[in-house]
């Protein structure tokens, strides 16, 4: 058997992976609309903005918006890297889905290292809306939900196959 292919991924793993990483998609790309359609027009309003501190346009047009406020710094604001979050967070989701399909250990630690990555970037997006922008932004909220679920999937993903293969071995 191929080493790659000697894995069948297990059921509620596809179905749970699939599931969240729509939902990621669904939220980044309604993120993506809202600030698109913010910077166009600043009158107006989205279905996130409920009030002045519960506000998701408000922190998606802010200057951690962008490249997480961090490639501005480094490459500066017009670096053609310096994108919307939102569109870091499709391209995470896309990977997660179409890579997560594929069977294979090595696919198993990419996987887990990007999503430890993204919960890192949880952490530090979740800093910032909680002590700088003061907000409750509730798109980002239920972004860090995700990613956190995802988080477990992936280590699941990765302590299932490692015992795999140390059975094989016997
Ligand atoms: C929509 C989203 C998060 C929401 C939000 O980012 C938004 C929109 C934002 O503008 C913002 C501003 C200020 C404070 C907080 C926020 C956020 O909360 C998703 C992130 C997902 C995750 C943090 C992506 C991390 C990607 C990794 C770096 C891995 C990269 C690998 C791939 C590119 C292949």
């Amino acid at each position: 058997m191929a080493p790659g292919r000697s894995f069948r991924l297990p059921v509620w793993e596809i179905i749970s992976r699939c599931m969240l990483c729509m939902a990621g998609l669904v939220l980044s790309g309604y993120a993506f609309y809202v600030e698109t359609s913010k910077e166009a027009d600043h009158s107006y309003t989205a279905m996130c903005d409920v009030s002045e501190s519960v506000s998701c346009s408000k922190v998606f047009t802010s200057r951690f918006g962008r490249g997480f406020g961090l490639v501005e710094l480094i490459l500066g604001a017009d670096s053609p890297l310096n994108l919307p979050n939102s569109l870091f967070g499709l391209a995470f989701y896309i990977m997660q889905l179409s890579l997560g399909v594929l069977p294979g250990m090595s696919v198993s630690i990419v996987l887990l290292a990007t999503s430890v990555l993204s919960c890192l970037g949880c952490v530090y997006l979740a800093y910032i809306l909680y002590f700088i922008l003061q907000d409750a932004c509730i798109v980002c909220i239920s972004t860090y939900v995700i990613n956190t679920l995802l988080l477990i999937v992936n280590i699941k993903r990765l302590l299932i196959q490692g015992t795999a293969i140390l059975k094989k071995r016997q």
